[in-house]
């Protein structure tokens, strides 16, 4: 197992990559305190997953809890370290993976729909990593933290100008605390997944042209599942990866190059 005795925080893991992430962390023996929203303002939130994925990864023989709270409130990253603290007695690694994508036209964007897309998903990354980055400095043993990017940080999405930036930012960021926490022995990275299957995009890969069409560009034939980006989140936050830091993967089934 790569992660012994490791307490990992995994933000918006209740669903989709982020449930993928924790069982996969938990797989590789860490305790995971999981994050959610809860709400259903998102329209596809539901209540009663965190619990699933707390119980998934105790059938794995680990520890888990799960705390609610917006990624965007200041509040919630120390929550969170709080939490794993006083459950776990430390922090070692972060999967900053909260986010939303709620496809709407750039042209009649609601500004407010925009602002919350950008304070979940990047002002939460931030937020979030810088509260855990200070409890890992204060603990002095370094630690590891992973983004969820995505693909979409190098290519466009007609109904996703509100997404995408975000979804650069959080590889930007992960490259500037890369510098600024290295001295630490902290490791900051970035998963770039490309199309897995979940609620984010279930409805849009319904549409029968577009599923042929990413079907077809996917070398590797299939959608991603949650646990694919997991392992490789695993990876990044082990020692197998130490000398792995402001660095992003690529998990797409070679979707992105497949453009010719
Ligand atoms: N699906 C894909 O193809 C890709 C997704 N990504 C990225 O992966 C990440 C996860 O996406 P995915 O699993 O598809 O999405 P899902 O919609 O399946 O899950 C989203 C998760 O984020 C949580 N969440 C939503 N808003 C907040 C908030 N304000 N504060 C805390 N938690 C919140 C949700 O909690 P709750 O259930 O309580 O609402 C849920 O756990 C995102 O950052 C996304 O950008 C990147 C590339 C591809
Ligand atoms: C939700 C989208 O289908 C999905 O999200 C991403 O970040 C990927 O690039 C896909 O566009």
């Amino acid at each position: 197992m790569l992660l012994e005795n490791k307490c990992a925080i995994v933000t918006g893991g209740s669903r989709g990559i982020g449930a993928g992430i924790a069982v996969s962390l938990a797989r590789q023996g860490a305790d995971v305190v999981i994050n959610y929203w809860g709400k259903t303002d998102t329209g596809y939130g539901r209540d009663g997953a965190a619990q699933a994925v707390v119980a998934e990864i105790e059938r794995l023989g680990r520890s888990a809890i799960a705390l609610e709270g917006d990624v965007a409130d200041p509040a919630t990253g120390p929550a969170l370290v709080d939490a794993a603290v006083e459950r776990f007695g430390k922090v070692d690694i972060l999967a900053a993976n909260a986010g939303i994508c709620p496809f709407h036209g750039f042209l009649d964007m609601p500004v407010d729909l925009m602002r919350k897309v950008f304070g979940v998903n990047m002002e939460g990354a931030f937020l979030v990593s810088q509260a855990v980055a200070n409890r890992m400095v204060e603990q002095g043993h370094g630690g590891a933290i992973v983004a969820t990017s995505s693909i979409s940080a190098l290519v466009g999405g007609e109904f996703q100008s509100h997404y995408t930036p975000t979804k650069a930012g959080v590889h930007s960021l992960m490259q500037s605390v890369a510098i600024a926490l290295g001295p630490h022995g902290i490791r900051c990275n970035s998963v770039m997944p490309g199309a897995i299957l979940t609620d984010m995009n279930r409805e849009s890969l319904s549409d029968p042209d577009k599923d042929a069409y990413f079907r077809k560009r996917i070398p590797l034939g299939r959608y991603g599942e949650p646990e694919d980006v997991g392992d490789v989140v695993a990876f990044l936050a082990s020692d197998m990866a130490r000398y792995v830091t402001g660095a992003s993967v690529i998990v797409d089934g070679g979707m992105y190059v497949n453009l010719q």
